[in-house]
């Protein structure tokens, strides 16, 4: 059974509007009981605000003659593509009903012994390397059946047909179960979600911290925040999150930039145990003083790095900082990313308490199940190569699947020139980034995964934390400045155990990424071209695009570091000695120059 949140953007497509008008607020601690029988719906999965929606298929996908190209028509998203009034669906409170985000009554009840999570491979990660470091490190679990997360998750664990822990979940689920911050490290596709999931949603179902919660008018006070960098992966949290939590009494509500905020309040207003947002939107809302903060009891950030560089930062301390929300030590804080530069863990360690690091796989790079390629291929060349790319790939679906083709460029309008070129030759193709309105970003993804358009040529909006099934190949059109985003961008293809395959172009306006680059595929002990060597030798590592400095890739507790335990003083001197001195230099890198020559007030 298909358990992504890509796959429930079909299910919840398929369904229509949840039930009932609305319904009388009920405290999470009178919630947290069993549902009535008839909470069970056969029917509507109660379409999710922001994903709801239905593409057609079929038709020849590669047929589309020259110059068909429109941009309200290639998507082909008709349907509920308006999709903005639908309800989430909520659980049995009055006359509201939790839906099924399972969406399919059949797979309601469990079976024990259900076939495993399809395709799946985690034998793939069974000899990763783990390291812990912190005070008192509890053990790691071996199986789901070890750690008491309580029936009703438990079953909707079987049901997503998650037979064993991934190694992140084995170590970092008993971490946050015994009440430690985290801050941990894992690759891309290797279940990070569930992993902080799963001990929020356990902790607020033991029901510890809901007697204390207050009413508030119109003010919601949820006991969970997460947190995340991009309104899709907010979403697509919030409909795994609800899968996990269903029939738990854990009501989960996502809100988010760029729909319309009265719908986010409706579902506020109804009562919130969870709060999955954006920074932005979420400061819009404690700012009108609809949502506080006071209850939090559990602090999530995904993408952890991302949520601390410079774009967020801000952001990322007032709400965390300057509002109501209780300090370390009084909540419990969990930061997760496939990447972690040890500056971003120097300003992590603000928002933590005496927490544990935790580093699964050689983190920072990429997994090997991901076959990586460079090609040599000068700008003037990369469209027709592209094309020779996408003409080779036209053979290789399987299972009656078309295998699915993230195409990554450096700017908007770049994105959108290649969306155009590609349908005018005959390649169904969509395209997702910031200057495009959140109706469209959605049917563009849904789009995609549908398999209707099967290029997906995107910015750096789609690089971090999307699951889509079926990825088969990550082409770097331009490549990234940074590492760090190469290593997210081909994370979308090779996920939960599959393989897949990661094509970057390179050509001299590269060759600041070569060191770094050919460093990865060594780790990842992938083949790396002679020439891409002979680059390699020849560059100087520069600023922001090699911010690990020296030896193996990530996965350090910068904590271990002896600037660290000199005092941190000399930690970010900038161009001088030390682990991280390599990592500053040049300003156009991933943080934008901003830890440049000012990297030592970055957080002054
Ligand atoms: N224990 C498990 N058994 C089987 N499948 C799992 C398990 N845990 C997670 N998955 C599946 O693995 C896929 C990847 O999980 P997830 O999106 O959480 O990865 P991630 O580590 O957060 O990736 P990224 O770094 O790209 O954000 C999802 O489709 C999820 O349903």
């Amino acid at each position: 059974m298909p358990t992504s949140w890509a796959d429930s953007v079909e299910n919840a497509a398929i369904g229509g509007a949840g039930g009932g008008g609305r319904p009388a607020y009920v405290p999470p601690h009178l919630r947290n009981r069993p549902p009535s029988s008839d909470s069970v719906q056969s029917g509507p999965s109660g379409g999710n605000v922001a994903l709801g929606g239905n593409v057609p298929l079929g038709g020849n996908r590669w047929a589309a003659p020259r110059n068909e190209y429109s941009r309200s028509g290639y998507g082909g998203g008709g349907g509920r593509s308006g999709g903005w009034n639908n309800r989430i669906g909520g659980w049995d409170r009055g006359r509201e009903r939790e839906a099924n985000p399972f969406g399919n009554e059949d797979e309601v009840e469990p079976e024990v012994g259900d076939q495993e999570n399809t395709g799946i491979n985690f034998d793939a990660y069974e000899d990763i390397p783990v390291e812990t470091s912190g005070d008192n490190v509890p053990p790691p679990v071996n199986t789901f059946a070890e750690i008491d997360l309580g029936e009703a998750l438990n079953k909707n664990i079987q049901r997503c047909k998650y037979v064993k822990p991934t190694p992140v979940q084995r170590h970092a689920i008993p971490i946050s179960l015994a009440g430690r911050d985290l801050m941990a490290c894992a690759q891309t596709g290797s279940g990070k979600t569930a992993a902080f999931c799963f001990p929020i949603i356990s902790g607020i179902m033991t029901g510890q911290f809901a007697q204390r919660a207050p009413r508030m008018l119109r003010m919601a006070c949820p006991l969970a925040l997460i947190l995340s960098p991009t309104r899709e992966l907010s979403c697509q949290i919030h409909e795994e999150a609800r899968k996990f939590s269903y029939q738990t009494g854990v009501k989960v509500v996502v809100a988010y930039g760029g729909a319309p905020i009265n719908q986010q309040l409706r579902e506020l207003d109804r009562g919130v145990d969870i709060l999955v947002a954006t920074p932005g939107r979420l400061v819009d809302l404690l700012e009108r003083a609809r949502v506080s903060l006071q209850m939090i009891r559990y602090l999530a950030l995904d993408e952890a790095d991302r949520m601390l560089d410079m774009g967020f930062e801000p952001q990322i301390r007032k709400i965390v900082q300057q509002m109501d929300m209780p300090p370390p030590g009084l909540r419990q804080t969990m930061l997760f990313s496939a990447t972690f530069p040890k500056e971003i863990q120097r300003l992590a360690s603000d928002f933590l308490a005496n927490y544990i690091f935790l580093a699964v796989g050689r983190v920072g790079s990429s997994t090997d199940l991901i076959m990586q390629r460079v090609e040599y291929v000068q700008e003037s060349d990369k469209r027709s190569h592209l094309m020779d790319l996408l003409h080779a790939q036209r053979a290789n679906g399987a299972h009656g699947k078309q295998a699915l083709t993230l195409v990554f460029v450096e700017t908007k309008k770049g994105a959108d020139a290649l969306e155009y070129w590609l349908c005018s030759n005959g390649f169904p193709a969509t395209t997702i980034h910031g200057d495009r309105s959140q109706m469209e970003r959605e049917q563009a993804l849904r789009s995609f995964k549908s398999g209707h358009t099967p290029i997906l040529v995107a910015t750096d909006v789609a690089a971090r934390g999307l699951d889509i099934p079926h990825v088969a190949h990550v082409v770097n059109f331009d490549l990234p400045n940074d590492i760090d985003d190469y290593v997210h961008r081909i994370g979308r293809t090779g996920r939960a155990g599959k393989s897949g395959l990661a094509t970057a172009f390179f050509n001299e306006n590269n060759s600041n990424m070569a060191r770094s680059l050919s460093e990865l595929m060594q780790e990842a002990n992938q083949e790396v071209p002679a020439w891409l060597s002979r680059f390699a030798a020849r560059a100087v590592y520069s600023g922001g695009k090699n911010r690990r400095g020296g030896g193996r890739f990530g996965g350090r507790d910068f904590r271990r570091d002896p600037a660290y335990n000199r005092g941190g003083a000399d930690y970010y001197g900038g161009g001088g000695g030390g682990n991280m001195s390599s990592g500053y230099g040049a300003p156009s890198g991933g943080y934008g120059g901003a830890y440049g020559s000012g990297v030592t007030s970055a957080w002054d």
